[in-house]
């Protein structure tokens, strides 16, 4: 989503207050509200308010404070950089703050859990936070948040080597033996992106990537993305989670055989190529396209899940290994088969608060994954509750040895109710999917970049 039409120039300033209520004064300050119906001061108060319940920290430097307004514009934007950090309430974190984006959005605009993740996923790149805080002046400053969120990036691609060329040949070659209908294509190899689709003739392309935003010349080059949001280290493990999504978004169908042509992310040099048939791969979850899904599960959601799912197995919490037990479907259906083991954490925020498409509930969900049993997470991805025991009654068909209690009560509510639990296991990194009593494994940890 190009978010550079809503951020304008004289809304990018240096913070001179200490302090995050300064800070977010000077910020209101530049916002034009004429016409509007809020005055500054009442909104200045519900912005300190809601940092109190729930800090905007995002880390790397950046906050983002936000609020839904009645407003004529659907977003406005003021963007604050503040070297030196600020004060706030005695709390540490906001020492580390370099930028705050302040988001005054429309009560009316659907399209706001959409501009968060946008947000949260361009401040990802570590590099962008410390090209703007190194700006050194305003203007310069202005033009590089233009650049980070706007014009496509002037990368150099690299695929054009011998070897890249030559797997590029083979992938056409073997996709037309094997009789393939379509090419997918992991981006990330490439530190610049990759412009490959030329290579592939006729074939349908698809590209896999983490930087759906940045990829606007493969844009136009592929037929459809799939957007990532993490890598297991393992090469199959991607190629499961890439595939996952491919289908839930209907971008892949179950009867395809794709070529899929890979290497390391970064590493500027393709090194797998493997045929796959999507039926094959997935039959053990599914035995029709449809069944993927629970209908009352929104992809995205799954694919959020699958997101933070990943980066547990692969970063762990703290420095430790981390286990925990998403459910995700019609929540009332699933909560008879639930007995709440603590205070819900979840209880007495708004739905739209606890979406896990808020990209807020990330360090939330991860901070929580260290309470006792499972997420229950509605379709809408509202989040239900976390640390509930799921109690779904015994499914006689024998677990693979080495997987206990939690594996077995997400294979069980999978059977006792229409939805998808997915396991992240404390003791392996597994990340495992169940679906109507049948498991797929997506995700195994391995340190190496091996197949
Ligand atoms: N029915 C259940 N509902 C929710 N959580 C559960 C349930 N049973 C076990 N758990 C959680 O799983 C944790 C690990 O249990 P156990 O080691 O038996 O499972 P496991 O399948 O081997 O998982 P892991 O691979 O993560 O160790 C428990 O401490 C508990 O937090």
């Amino acid at each position: 989503m190009r978010l550079d039409r809503y951020i304008a120039k004289n809304r990018i300033i240096d913070i001179v207050s200490r302090d995050l209520e300064g800070a977010l004064k000077e910020l209101l300050e530049v916002c034009d509200l004429r016409g509007e119906k809020f005055d500054r001061k009442e909104l200045l108060e519900e912005l300190l308010e809601r940092e109190k319940t729930m800090t905007t920290y995002l880390g790397s430097g950046i906050a983002l404070p936000h609020v839904r307004i009645e407003m004529k514009r659907p977003y406005l934007f003021a963007i604050g950089r503040c070297p030196d950090g600020l004060e706030f309430d005695g709390h540490g974190e906001y020492k580390e703050l370099r930028l705050i984006f302040l988001l005054l959005a429309s009560e009316r605009e659907k399209s706001y859990l959409n501009v968060l993740a946008s947000l949260a996923r361009t401040f990802q790149e570590p590099s962008m936070v410390e090209r703007l805080t190194a700006s050194p002046d305003v203007a310069t400053l202005r033009k590089n948040v233009a650049d980070a969120f706007g014009r496509p990036r002037d990368q150099k691609r690299t695929k054009d080597n011998k070897f890249n060329r030559l797997i590029l040949r083979e992938a056409v070659k073997i996709a037309t033996g094997a009789k393939c209908s379509a090419v997918m294509v992991f981006g990330d190899t490439f530190a610049g992106g990759v412009d490959a689709a030329d290579d592939f003739g006729d074939f349908k392309t698809l590209l896999v990537t983490q930087s759906a935003s940045e990829m606007t010349q493969a844009k136009r080059a592929f037929n459809a993305i799939i957007p990532v949001r993490a890598f297991g280290f393992n090469r199959l493990s991607q190629l499961r989670s890439a595939m996952l999504i491919g289908l839930t978004r209907g971008l892949i169908k179950s009867n395809e055989r794709l070529c899929c042509v890979g290497g390391i992310p970064q590493s500027n040099q393709f090194d797998t190529l493997v045929v796959v048939d999507v039926e094959r791969e997935f039959q053990s979850v599914f035995t029709r396209q449809s069944d993927m899904l629970p209908s009352s599960v929104k992809p995205e959601v799954l694919e959020r899940v699958l997101g933070i799912a990943t980066e547990l197995s692969v970063e762990g919490r703290e420095g430790k290994p981390i286990g925990t037990l998403f459910v995700i479907g019609e929540a009332e259906k699933i909560k008879p088969y639930t007995k709440q083991l603590v205070l819900n954490p979840f209880q007495g925020y708004e739905r739209e608060e606890r979406n896990i498409l808020n990209p807020f509930m990330d360090e939330t969900v991860k901070e929580f994954s260290f309470i006792d049993g499972a997420f229950l997470i509605n379709g809408d991805g509202v989040l239900e509750a976390a640390g509930s025991m799921v109690h779904a009654p015994d499914f006689p068909k024998e677990m693979p040895s080495g997987l206990g209690t939690r594996h077995a009560a997400a294979n069980a509510i999978s059977v006792a109710t229409d939805c998808i639990a997915l396991v992240v296991s404390a003791s392996s990194g597994q990340v495992t999917l169940f679906r109507r009593g049948q498991m797929l494994p997506l995700i195994v940890r391995s340190h190496s970049n091996s197949l």
